[in-house]
């Protein structure tokens, strides 16, 4: 299975930059690029040195209609490049344009019926701009949908911003994407490339999750903002009754969870059970070595748009038929 690495990130936010500099590296050497950009005529790829075969430009009208197919053309051609001998890759990076919301390519990668047997989520690396970062998240639901579908983020710009407003952001981003691990463009391209592939999710540490976190998005008009909030119980889970309570919850509210992720203690299974997924988009289940912090206690957080945090405690409760069940304040 071939990698595919999601690199989002608003506008201007630095994601050609960023890309330029990872592809110096020997991690990179054999990584095939899309990108995908909004207007009728691509400029960066004049801004990447390394054109080569490997560098494909989809050019792209309207993002929401195009990018499915879009994407999932030049995978099947890069695909089909490689079983020819044409061209050798061993990983992919899809550069997004920077008004994309990642989770339509996840979902394409996921379920497309020939790609999904080549190619494997690499993770989703959202580049946020040190001096705008604050004021496109108040603004723009792209922007929060990119921080929140995050593995990696890689904060850019810190050269010019100051350092309260650095802290400041750290703060925001780690209520939106409390998981997500935070490099800045001060680290070198190997220490980032070297970090990827996001294999387990990790989950934030109990205390980093600070309840409910309300942010207004003008764009959204919605009362409830963008909510971050964790769940925790102690008793086993069901896993048959789990998957059908998520499926039924994702199917009702898919649209409204930017991202969740979850560490469950499973009846008759020793070992931790690692869920994730976006939007309508669940990962494949990963079982864990060990329980984080050693106590097996199954846990969840997720990301809300314009939904009660209250609701979903209380339909997993109920539909589990679980006493334990705590929202984490
Ligand atoms: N000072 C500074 N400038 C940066 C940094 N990263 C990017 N820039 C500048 O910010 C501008 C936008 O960077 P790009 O890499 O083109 O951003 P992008 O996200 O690819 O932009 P779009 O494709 O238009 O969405 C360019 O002028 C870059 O030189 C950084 O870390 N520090």
């Amino acid at each position: 299975m071939i990698p595919v690495t999601l690199l989002t990130g608003f506008l201007g936010s630095g994601k050609t930059t960023l890309l330029q500099r990872l592809l110096t590296d020997p991690g990179m050497a054999r990584a095939a690029v899309l990108i995908n950009e909004f207007g009728e005529v691509g400029l960066d790829h004049h801004l990447l040195d390394r054109i080569d075969d490997n560098v494909v430009l989809m050019k792209s009208g309207c993002i929401c209609c195009t990018v499915r197919g879009e994407v999932a053309d030049a995978l099947m051609n890069l695909h089909s490049l490689l079983t020819r001998g044409e061209i050798d890759f061993d990983r992919v990076v899809i550069e997004t344009t920077g008004l994309a919301d990642p989770y339509p390519v996840l979902q394409t990668l996921r379920a497309h019926p020939v790609l999904r047997s080549h190619f494997d989520n690499g993770g989703v690396l959202t580049t946020v701009d040190a001096v705008n970062a604050t004021r496109q998240v108040e603004h723009r639901a792209e922007a929060v949908r990119q921080i929140a579908a995050a593995d990696r983020i890689v904060l850019t710009k810190t050269d010019l911003a100051e350092d309260g407003e650095i802290a400041a952001l750290r703060a925001t981003l780690s209520r939106l994407n409390p998981s997500a691990r935070v490099l800045t463009n001060m680290d070198a391209a190997d220490a980032i490339v070297r970090d990827l592939d996001p294999g387990v999710p990790p989950l934030p540490e109990a205390e980093k999750i600070d309840g409910h976190h309300h942010h207004h998005d003008h764009d959204l008009n919605e009362d409830l903002g963008v909510v971050t909030f964790s769940l925790t119980v102690e008793e086993n889970v069901d896993w048959t009754d789990f998957g059908i309570w998520l499926t039924l919850l994702l199917h009702r509210y898919g649209d409204r969870i930017f991202r969740f992720k979850g560490i469950l203690a499973i009846a008759g299974e020793e070992r931790p059970v690692a869920v994730h997924g976006v939007q309508h988009l669940v990962h494949a289940p990963v079982h864990m070595e060990h329980w984080p912090e050693g106590a097996r206690v199954s846990r969840m957080v997720f990301i809300l748009e314009g939904l009660d945090p209250e609701r979903i405690r209380r339909s997993f409760a109920a539909f589990m038929r679980l006493k334990s069940v705590k929202a984490v304040a």
